[in-house]
């Protein structure tokens, strides 16, 4: 998949969120120059950038049957193979732009569907990775292992996560578990880290770290992760409110994938100056 950003004076992006996680996108369609690792640390830096969770490029479509491509970046350079809530954003920015109801675009990990659902925005994030190659899907990792009592389950949802059930998630030091955790040896992409506590067979309450080293408000592919673990683990059904602290999303683990459906939220529009790009030395 080819990277691309606009060339010009400037480069215009949006601001927007999912539940407070955060995206500047970059709308790359007309292509330019490639994103790069460079860009996203520039841009994501909250004081000498604009600050993001996930930097998201809307790259020309691919094929005839996407409305777009779309590439994630982490703050830290870093590239994500799949980004839930930055997902249901850029959707929504085509969804407004085409009048769809619905729409399909291409990540890394493969083509999305996403529709409106009333005022939200519902994408499926596709089925859980049953053969994630380095640890089985809600394979229960070896916790002497790891700086932390309990049994987590590793979910592969395009990217990896890492979901510990425990008593009360709002009780977890995330800055202290955190950093641990994702670059625990037993994940060597690293890994998303969640904390879960199921309120009843169909609510569960969650935190997140995310990997790129940040607490993040909301993680939609985390919270398909952690609905796709307890739902393995008989203590939810398939369909499953889980409650961030950013508010809550709803997943549905149906047979064609994981299905997540929550708000979007566009916050403003923007250009970074060339200066800031360095394209006037
Ligand atoms: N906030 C995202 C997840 C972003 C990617 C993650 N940090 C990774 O590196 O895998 C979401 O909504 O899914």
């Amino acid at each position: 998949m080819t990277r691309q950003t606009p060339q010009s004076a400037g480069l215009a992006f949006r601001k927007m969120h999912g539940l407070g996680n955060d995206f500047v996108v970059i709308d790359a369609r007309s292509g330019g120059e490639p994103v790069t690792a460079a860009l996203a640390r520039a841009v994501g830096d909250r004081r000498w950038g604009v600050g993001f969770d996930q930097l998201v490029a809307l790259l020309p479509p691919s094929s005839p049957d996407v409305a777009a491509d779309i590439g994630f970046w982490n703050a830290d350079g870093s590239e994500a193979g799949a980004c839930g809530n930055g997902t249901r954003c850029a959707a929504r920015l085509l969804l407004d732009e085409t009048g769809a109801q619905a729409l399909s675009v291409r990540t890394l990990n493969g083509v999305l569907r996403c529709e409106r659902a009333g005022a939200l925005v519902r994408v499926n994030m596709g089925p859980p990775d049953l053969e994630w190659d380095r640890i089985p899907l809600a394979y229960p990792v070896d916790t002497r292992a790891l700086p932390i009592e309990g049994s987590p389950a590793a979910v592969g949802m395009g990217n990896p996560h890492c979901v510990f059930v425990v008593e009360d998630a709002a009780a977890v030091d995330l800055a202290a578990l955190g950093p641990g955790l994702e670059h625990h040896p037993l994940f060597p992409e690293r890994t998303n880290v969640e904390f879960v506590h199921v309120i009843d067979p169909g609510t569960i309450r969650m935190r997140v770290w995310e990997r790129g080293g940040m607490i993040t408000q909301a993680c939609g592919s985390g919270a398909c992760a952690a609905a796709v673990a307890t739902a393995r683990a008989g203590l939810t059904g398939r369909h499953v409110r889980v409650i961030l602290d950013g508010g809550p999303l709803e997943i549905d683990w149906r047979e064609d994938g994981v299905w997540m459906t929550g708000p979007t939220a566009h916050v403003f529009d923007g250009v970074f100056s060339p200066e800031f790009l360095g394209e006037d030395e």
